[in-house]
């Protein structure tokens, strides 16, 4: 085993931002790269939703959700070269992406006490991740986890967030994936409680022109300077 004085300092990094600016695929490749664990936020909403949509309880009573955010178990697997997400011991990484799950999550994810337990799972995950860990999602940087060595806020415009959705979606409409995206991004930065918002010491990285790769190495670049800095 290695000595504690050789083994580099756990490292957090935020990403954060609305749908389809990176966050995924560069928050993957960092903490892959750079060997550290990975949470996607956005799984574990969509999973508590899938969970509400499949024993029926209704969306749009917001008491109805408060009083079942408790019940379903959630668990995280963090190897970014294997994500995994489970509720209850089933395997649900299918499922939450459904266009049903998709449509319902910003609604699900909207009230305190869903926020509230799946704040505090994140915050246990981050904790136990012994070299680090890169935690990507919509309030990451603002609430979860305010003291991360590096936060980071990806934009990129509704035009190319909408490309490149519709691309994953395999041909779906543009203007439609456009107009939910805005949909939901809407929705997620006008809620009361932990709203879709770039921290003040985030770093902003518009992604609209760059390449995948490019964004991969400027947050990789951003990592390491924080850890020479220490
Ligand atoms: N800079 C980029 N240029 C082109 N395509 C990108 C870029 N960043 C991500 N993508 C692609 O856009 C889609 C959405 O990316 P994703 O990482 O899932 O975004 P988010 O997690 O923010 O919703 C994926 O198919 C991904 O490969
Ligand atoms: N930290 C987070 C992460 C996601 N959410 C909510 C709001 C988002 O619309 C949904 C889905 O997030 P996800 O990252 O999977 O969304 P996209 O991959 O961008 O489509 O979850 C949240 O409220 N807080």
């Amino acid at each position: 085993m290695e000595s504690a004085a050789r083994t580099a300092p756990a490292v957090i990094v935020a990403i954060d931002g609305p749908s389809g600016t990176g966050k995924s695929s560069t928050s993957k490749a960092v903490a892959a790269q750079l060997g550290l664990s990975y949470l996607d936020t956005g799984a574990q909403y969509r999973a508590i939703t899938w969970w509400m949509v499949t024993n029926e309880i209704d969306v749009d009573d917001p008491a109805a959700i408060a009083a079942a955010a408790s019940k379903p178990e959630i668990v995280s697997g963090t190897d970014p070269l294997d994500p995994t997400i489970h509720v209850d011991g089933t395997d649900v990484a299918g499922p939450i992406r459904t266009q049903e799950v998709t449509s319902k999550v910003s609604a699900v994810s909207a009230v305190p006490e869903v926020r509230t337990r799946i704040t505090e799972l994140q915050r246990s995950i981050a904790a136990s991740a012994e070299r680090g860990i890169v935690v990507e999602g919509r309030d990451i940087g603002t609430t979860v986890l305010p003291d991360a060595d590096l936060k980071i806020f990806l934009t990129a415009s509704p035009e190319a967030r909408a490309a490149r959705r519709s691309g994953e979606l395999k041909g779906a409409d543009v203007n439609a994936t456009r107009e939910a995206l805005l949909k939901r991004d809407a929705a997620d930065s006008g809620r009361k409680t932990s709203p879709l918002a770039k921290a003040d010491d985030a770093v902003e990285v518009d992604t609209t022109e760059l390449t995948l790769t490019q964004v991969i190495e400027c947050v990789v670049t951003l990592v390491e300077e924080k850890r020479a800095a220490r």
